[in-house]
């Protein structure tokens, strides 16, 4: 028999005092001792005073922007399971997909920086270059691309930030992970849930994104005030439908959560929680905005707890998550096969 569940209310964890130029060492380890609370307990928990150039709204503007460029102009990116004349196979564009637990369009960019290529087969049909070079829709204005890559910048830096102050409440030294980062291909992915139609209000899925969780180190999320996301506070009794807590849009503030890699390099201590998506009520769209913290697709991820731990490559972990995934979609027939990157790994319901 498991314990009852704890009572989850997200906490807000201010970052003002990493705005300034020189932090003293009390701030340092309050902020690590913050963090470390909330990743063994809830697995989530709210930024406030989060040092970026974009406001919430701001970021949000850019989903609104992108999602209402022509379809054409989308499609033109669309990554290549879902248009076979393109190229690009893991950055770029995914339309919707009917499916009866979820309903998304998204784009997805990663860091600037030029990284080799690294061919890897996800199935039969598919190949995947998880250090594929970004790719913009056509009529993208010039401001909202460089918008988007200051933005990935800037999260890239905070959560390089988070994890060092995760290192010391681990018992490593700040730098401990910075290997990791190396040719990281951390995710920047904008999402729209399309609005139920009045003639679809009863079929159309119970969730706009089914319960998951997310594949890499950590998620930093922008979400708008439609509301929808819930967070797993346990799983009691085996029941893992149970439990299930709203995260509401907290106005300036970014949602952080433990992902997958976090919760193995933490030996388990960090809780890699379980988190859905809610259709919104009749006639509501739906955005927001999730950066998924990844290290490279060479980098062996361990556990600090156990030196016997002969680790995971990250590339493989993320296309052995996807490959199921895409079985999942695929219906083995080498139908069209919805690839997202390695943000969100979907449990089949
Ligand atoms: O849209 C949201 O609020 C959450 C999205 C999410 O969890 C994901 O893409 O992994
Ligand atoms: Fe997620």
């Amino acid at each position: 028999m498991s314990s009852p569940p704890p009572d989850l209310s997200l906490p807000i964890i201010d970052l003002a005092n990493l705005s300034t130029t020189t932090q003293s060492a009390t701030t340092l380890s309050d902020l690590s001792s913050k963090l470390h609370t909330a990743f063994t307990t809830t697995g989530f928990a709210y930024l406030t005073n989060t040092p970026l150039t974009l406001t919430d709204h701001d970021i949000l503007t850019l989903a609104h922007t992108l999602f209402a460029l022509p379809h054409a102009s989308k499609m033109a990116v669309a990554k290549r399971t879902f248009r076979p004349a393109n190229s690009n196979t893991y950055r770029g564009y995914f339309p919707a997909q009917p499916s009866p637990d979820s309903l998304k369009e998204g784009f997805e960019l990663g860091p600037t920086t030029t990284l080799p290529p690294t061919l890897s087969p996800l199935s039969p049909h598919t190949t995947i270059n998880l250090n594929e070079p970004n790719i913009y829709p056509p009529h993208l204005p010039a401001p909202a691309r460089a918008s988007l890559e200051t933005l990935h910048r800037e999260l890239q830096a905070l959560s390089s930030t988070l994890l060092s102050l995760l290192a010391t409440a681990l018992g490593q030294p700040p730098s401990f992970f910075a290997p990791y980062l190396h040719h990281s291909i951390s995710t920047l992915r904008l999402l729209h849930y399309p609005a139920k139609k009045h003639a679809e209000a009863n079929a159309a899925p119970r969730f706009a994104c089914a319960p998951h969780t997310d594949s890499g180190l950590l998620t930093l999320l922008f979400q708008d005030a439609t509301g929808g996301l819930e967070v797993q506070s346990a799983i009691v009794d085996d029941d893992i439908d149970g439990h299930w807590t709203p995260a509401p849009y907290v106005p300036g503030s970014i949602v952080v959560n433990v992902g997958d890699l976090m919760g193995r390099v933490s030996g388990g201590e960090y809780r890699a929680t379980r988190h859905r998506v809610r259709s919104s009520p009749e006639g509501m769209d739906r955005y927001s905005v999730p950066f998924f913290f990844e290290p490279g697709a060479e980098c062996v991820v361990r556990s600090v707890r156990d030196e016997g731990d002969r680790g995971v490559r990250y590339g493989e972990h993320v296309l052995g998550k996807m490959s199921g995934w895409a079985e999942f979609r695929d219906g083995g027939e080498g139908g069209m096969v919805g690839v997202e990157s390695g943000g969100e790994i979907e449990v089949a319901a």
